[in-house]
């Protein structure tokens, strides 16, 4: 019998939500809140998941597939594992250890993990911790010199990839954090930004990080912008928050190395297409030029399969890792992820898909169950 992040008792970690119940007895209620929440009335959130839920697959039989083989080839790096965790701010308020905890756990599967510019320990510090390749997440921030001060940190500190957010002109309004008034103490919070990354503490009906947020973020960044920042840095430069063909391909032809089709777990526009929905006119439209990744739902490993077979190269994965991590730390990221890999390499047998370049559009069925 095995143990688990969940205690002394034989595991009941079947499913990532399993984590989720002890995360949320770990947390703060409005922690809980800002971690799980969307925006406005979250609805996105909410068809994210549907969305999952909603395809069927048509496995095929007698392929002979005995050991599945999950890794996939991105920027000449082999990945052993389709999936990375994707940024989430400020990792210490979910554990004490933060995003140290979140790379070692990540790392013990091989896997990437997209630092956030939010990062509560320095990046220097996570380099030294992490046992797999890191990439930074920056938003557009008014202030361009902070931007290029993080892009010659990472590339000293040797982060493969900058994943630039996209989707954040404005913070959208998220009535948990709003009702909460929720406010980020700077012993959480994020360490890498100078004297930036000062609090803004709430007002009335206000949450201190969409203040911060409105001080510190740039609405006016446009296309230009990104050939900018592709001007600075010899590393790829991935855009985030992509939701439709149109927008994939001025990414593509402004410079990005690759996207991420995300609708930020439904924490920015309330009523956007789910990420699986967007994935499909995404990699219809890019036909493979870049690496297409994908965030936005993923709780188990039959949802990596389903955005692989719809044409993800990748899978990026927020809450599942994080509930791990507010549970557990570095254990409870290792733990979510030996679940999902577990999950997908059973379902990819179970599809007869010997490599993940056997899972393709037609494994999916669109239509109902
Ligand atoms: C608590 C929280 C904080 C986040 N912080 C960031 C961030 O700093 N930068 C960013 O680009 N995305 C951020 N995201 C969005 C994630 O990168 C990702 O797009 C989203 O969580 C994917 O959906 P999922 O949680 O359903 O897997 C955050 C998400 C959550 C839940
Ligand atoms: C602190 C925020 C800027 C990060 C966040 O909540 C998000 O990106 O969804």
């Amino acid at each position: 019998m095995t143990t688990s992040a969940l205690g002394q008792e034989p595991s009941v970690a079947l499913r990532t939500e399993d984590f989720a119940v002890l995360a949320q007895a770990r947390l703060e209620p409005a922690v809980w809140d800002f971690l799980s929440g969307g925006s406005g009335a979250e609805r996105t959130l909410a068809g994210n998941l549907r969305a999952f839920d909603a395809v069927r697959l048509r496995p095929r039989i007698l392929t002979g597939t005995a050991e599945p083989d999950t890794g996939v080839e991105l920027f000449a790096h082999r990945w052993p594992v389709p999936f990375a965790i994707a940024p989430v701010a400020c990792n210490r308020l979910l554990h004490p250890e933060g995003e140290v905890a979140t790379v070692r756990g990540a790392g013990a599967l091989g896997a990437v993990t997209i630092v956030p510019m939010l990062a509560s320990r320095t990046l220097e510090d996570i380099r030294a911790a992490a046992g797999a390749p890191l990439w930074l997440q920056l938003f557009w921030t008014r202030d361009r010199a902070l931007m290029t001060e993080l892009v010659e940190r990472a590339e000293s500190a040797g982060y493969g990839a900058l994943v630039i957010t996209s989707d954040m002109p404005v913070m959208a309004r998220r009535l948990r954090d709003l009702r909460n008034r929720f406010v980020i103490e700077p012993e959480f919070g994020p360490v890498n930004l100078g004297s930036a990354g000062v609090q803004v503490r709430g007002g009335e009906g206000e949450s201190g990080v969409r203040a911060h947020a409105a001080k510190t973020f740039d609405p006016t960044a446009t296309w230009r912008d990104l050939e900018w920042l592709r001007s600075t840095t010899r590393l790829p430069v991935i855009v985030k928050g992509v939701l439709t063909d149109r927008d994939a391909e001025l990414a593509v032809r402004h410079g990005a190395q690759g996207v991420v089709v995300s609708n930020h777990g439904g924490r920015q526009l309330d009523g956007a297409q789910s990420s699986l929905t967007a994935l499909r006119e995404v990699t219809r439209a890019l036909g493979g030029r870049v690496p297409v990744f994908v965030d936005g739902g993923v709780r188990r490993g039959v949802d990596v399969l389903v955005a692989l077979a719809a044409g993800a190269d990748a899978v990026l994965l927020g809450r599942a890792p994080m509930w791990g991590l507010a549970a557990a730390g570095e254990r409870g990221v290792r733990e979510v992820l030996a679940l999902i890999l577990e999950e997908l390499r059973e379902a990819m047998r179970l599809c007869g898909a010997a490599t993940t370049a056997d899972l393709g559009p037609d494994l999916l069925s669109w239509s109902a169950p």
